[in-house]
């Protein structure tokens, strides 16, 4: 592939993980459309063009690609109308990965059946649910401690952790609330009592082979990324292990980009559990891991651009920003304070608003060791307040 720069790129979702893309995006000079459900979205801030839509709405995403004429979609939320990116797709838009890479990974049931079933990896020992009863019985099936999710969601939205049947009733309630769509679908997986779990970065490119950053280990809350970390202490025996899954997956679902291929690690087994087919918010902490941050490998990965050589640069770690209050006017303070110590950074997004529990920034840190790093990261993160 010998592609000519600029190129007219459109980010679907415009987050934290879109505005760093567009900056890498800017930095070859090409052309940015940011697009979302809000008005001044962080990516919108740095990008050449912005435009607020319903992404769920086929009509919406076929103004503004008439409008724009893009010559490529870069999905960057799972919330997309994704029957219309495949009609782009066949009017010859590149859709990254691909329009059906961003159907399966939307629907945790197709990517599970794809995965499980057509290609034989193991994960969590899982079913589906469509009423309060079926979910009780399959609970029972699969046993407790189990977890409940919309089949339609992300971000640990209406997911919960069941502890007995007590909670079954609950857990139904809270994913159907909190389901994307319609949908009142719901998927049980049996609890992993995992070591860790790691996002494995997996660039897969055009015209050259698979490649992968070392293994990033994070902690979640309420289904939500807290802190991340860079290198893990996995041995290299699971680390081949899940390089080989995420090779199978990703090659299944075909295109070219960044991926996130999220697994749990226990003592003895590597368990698939899902996967982003763009970058993963527990990679931020390559803004500040690598000689090429998650959001650089992928615009290089959907450009046909080389990347040499990753480089992991010693014991990183990010942690999460977040708000604790609704608010429409954002200030923060504690930024001096955060920024004192050595080899720390932090990114403050822009949005512009909060609500409990929204990630607001992320800061990063280095140091002699991982203890060291996430200790720097999350100090750094606590001494910012949102006003
Ligand atoms: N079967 C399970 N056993 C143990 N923990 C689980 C299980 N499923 C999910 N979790 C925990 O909840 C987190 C979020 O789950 P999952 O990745 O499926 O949700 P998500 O909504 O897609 O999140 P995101 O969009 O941020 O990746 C996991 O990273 C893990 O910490
Ligand atoms: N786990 C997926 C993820 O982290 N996505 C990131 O969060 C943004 C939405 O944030 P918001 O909910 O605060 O608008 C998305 O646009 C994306 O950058
Ligand atoms: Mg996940």
């Amino acid at each position: 592939m010998n592609i000519k720069l600029p190129q007219k790129l459109m980010l679907l979702g415009s987050g934290e993980l879109g505005k760093e893309f567009a900056i890498a995006a800017q930095r070859l000079g090409n052309y940015v459309i940011a697009v979302d459900r809000y008005a001044n979205a962080p990516a919108m801030q740095v990008a050449d063009a912005s435009e607020v839509i319903s992404m769920l709405s086929a009509d919406d995403l076929e103004a503004v690609v008439k409008k724009h004429q893009p010559n490529i979609i870069i999905p960057e939320i799972e919330a997309i109308r994704t029957e219309k990116l495949v009609e782009f797709e066949q009017r010859g838009i590149t859709v990254i990965p691909t329009a059906a890479a961003t159907n399966y990974t939307m629907n945790r049931d197709r990517i599970r059946e794809l995965a499980h079933k057509q290609l034989g990896i193991r994960t969590a020992t899982y079913g589906y649910a469509t009423t309060l009863e079926e979910l009780i019985t399959i609970s029972e099936e699969i046993g407790f401690s189990n977890v409940v999710k919309p089949v339609m969601s992300s971000s640990g939205k209406g997911q919960s952790v069941v502890q007995d049947k007590s909670e079954v009733e609950k857990a139904w309630n809270y994913a159907i609330a909190n389901s994307r769509g319609d949908s009142q679908k719901v998927i049980v997986e049996e609890f992993i009592n995992f070591e860790i779990e790691i996002t494995l970065l997996t660039i897969k490119q055009w015209d050259a082979p698979t490649i992968f950053c070392s293994p990033i280990g994070h902690r979640q809350e309420r289904g939500d990324y807290q802190e991340s970390w860079q290198p893990v202490l996995i041995s290299e025996d699971k680390i081949l292990k899940s390089q080989e899954i995420a090779i199978k997956v990703t090659d299944a679902l075909g295109g070219a980009g960044i991926f996130g291929v999220e697994f749990f690690i226990t003592k003895d087994e590597v368990i698939f559990s899902e996967l982003s087919p763009r970058p993963h918010d527990t990679g931020m902490v390559t803004l500040i891991s690598q000689n090429l941050n998650e959001f650089e490998l992928h615009l290089r990965a959907i450009l046909g651009l080389p990347i040499p050589h990753i480089e992991q640069l010693g014991a990183s770690a990010s942690a999460v920003i977040l708000a604790s209050e609704k608010s429409d006017s954002i200030g923060f303070t504690g930024v001096a304070d955060a920024l004192s110590e050595k080899d720390v950074d932090i990114r403050l997004f822009g949005k512009p608003n909060a609500h409990p529990y929204r990630r607001m920034g992320v800061a990063l840190a280095k140091g002699q060791n991982i203890e060291e790093a996430r200790e720097k990261a999350t100090k750094a993160a606590s001494k910012i307040t949102i006003i």
